[in-house]
């Protein structure tokens, strides 16, 4: 497995080829698609029925229904998700693309992590509607926790086109597939702090304007939230949306400033922090991963079923949008302060004009509503957060990239 300075110095630069790595499952004559498809069906009796709630050795909390998810795989929070539903007892299965947006190599070694806890990735596009609905002939599953996407802002300059492949077409497909499953599953899905765009009040309220997005990935993340409605209308989907707010942590994205920053200072690369007009101040409001997951477990938890089958609307169904962020955002030259002292190094720092390329100057988070409704309760500062990833990252190099927390 390459190691993590294979990764371009450019993250958001990152070339994705879209014709080779989507559709990677391709058939090639009916002897491989039956071979297939017989080592999938095979793979989730095994997961879903062998090794199923019931008789896995975790303590059972009887007072919970115990999930059927589809989640995606291999990504940064997919992972992590999983991989909790995975230990409290949960079936899952996961579906990646694993395209070269970022690293592989990192998606490949949170697949063999997973593999270890026994959750088998299907390696396909949530665009490839016959794979969706092999999958949901197989197993009737009772939840999907949809965290498929083209992330990164800045990189909606460069490859639009791959923005509205996966968060418009891919999503538009999966609730083309949802809502003619039998039973329809509770739909969860990423949206993003993003929507907010150039609203100024704050803290960000689920009830705020969402009308003014500063990128083509704020974009597509508030059409996602507008086709939901129309699924959840038409169809009796349930679907909530979870406006993350720039999640952080061990397994994270190398795209992201706080995963970059730690590699550039390591290797001595100057670092652009920005700011906004008259030195004013850029802030994020950083969440840590493992809150992250359980505000998706609350939701997946609280998920009504879907009222549809046939494709036809029986009665009004659940739709929900949820804020999960930290409530106390961070200035990026702190974030650069707490990586130095972490590192025991010196950022070399070149101070520059916020771009005009989708950032905005700032979020925070009112998570009052998830609060109340997911028993969301955030506990991880950024000090704490960013010291669990840089220890994670520095073993992640030093051990062969085997390094599990
Ligand atoms: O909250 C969200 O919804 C979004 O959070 C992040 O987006 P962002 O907050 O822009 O995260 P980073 O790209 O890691 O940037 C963090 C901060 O560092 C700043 N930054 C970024 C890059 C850089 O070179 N220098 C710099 O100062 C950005 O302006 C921003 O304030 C994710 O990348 C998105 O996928 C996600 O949807």
């Amino acid at each position: 497995m390459s190691s993590m300075n294979d990764i371009p110095s450019t993250p958001g630069k990152f070339k994705m080829d879209k014709s080779s790595h989507f559709h990677r499952v391709r058939w090639h004559s009916s002897y491989t698609k039956l071979t297939f498809w017989s080592i999938i069906f095979l793979g989730l009796i095994f997961v879903f029925f062998i090794r199923s709630p019931s008789s896995s050795s975790l303590p059972a909390d009887s007072s919970r229904r115990s999930l059927r998810t589809y989640g995606w795989g291999a990504g940064f929070v997919g992972t992590h998700v999983s991989a909790a539903l995975k230990r409290r007892g949960d079936g899952v299965v996961g579906l990646d693309n694993f395209n070269d947006y970022y690293d592989p190599s990192l998606k490949r070694a949170r697949q063999a992590l997973l593999e270890r806890t026994g959750i088998y990735v299907v390696e396909g596009d949530i665009n490839d509607s016959a794979l969706l609905r092999k999958l949901f002939e197989v197993v009737a599953f009772t939840h999907v926790m949809h965290l498929a996407a083209q992330a990164g802002v800045r990189y909606a300059m460069e490859n639009p086109g791959s923005y509205v492949h996966s968060n418009i077409a891919g999503f538009v497909n999966l609730l083309e597939v949802c809502k003619s499953a039998n039973p329809q599953p509770a739909i969860v899905w990423a949206s993003s702090s993003s929507v907010y765009g150039l609203n100024t009040k704050v803290p960000f309220s689920e009830r705020d304007r969402t009308d003014q997005p500063a990128s083509l990935y704020a974009a597509t993340k508030k059409a996602g939230e507008e086709i939901a409605h129309t699924y959840n209308h038409i169809y009796g989907l349930s679907l909530t949306g979870l406006r993350f707010f720039t999640v952080y942590g061990p397994w994270g994205r190398p795209d992201m400033a706080y995963f970059f920053f730690t590699r550039d200072i390591l290797s001595g690369k100057t670092i652009p922090i920005f700011e906004a007009a008259n030195h004013g101040t850029v802030a994020r409001d950083f969440t840590y991963i493992d809150d992250i997951v359980r505000g998706c477990l609350g939701a997946l938890d609280t998920a009504e079923k879907s009222t549809g089958s046939g494709g036809k609307k029986k009665r009004p169904a659940q739709l929900r949008v949820f804020n999960l962020g930290n409530t106390s955002p961070v200035p990026v030259a702190e974030l650069v302060n707490i990586l130095e002292r972490l590192l025991k190094m010196k950022a070399k720092k070149n101070i520059m004009k916020l771009p005009r390329n989708g950032d905005v100057q700032f979020t925070h988070a009112n998570i009052s509503l998830a609060q109340r409704e997911l028993g969301y309760r955030p506990t991880t500062d950024l000090q704490a957060g960013l010291k669990k990833f840089v220890r994670w990252y520095l073993r992640y190099h030093s051990d062969g990239q085997k390094a599990a927390e």
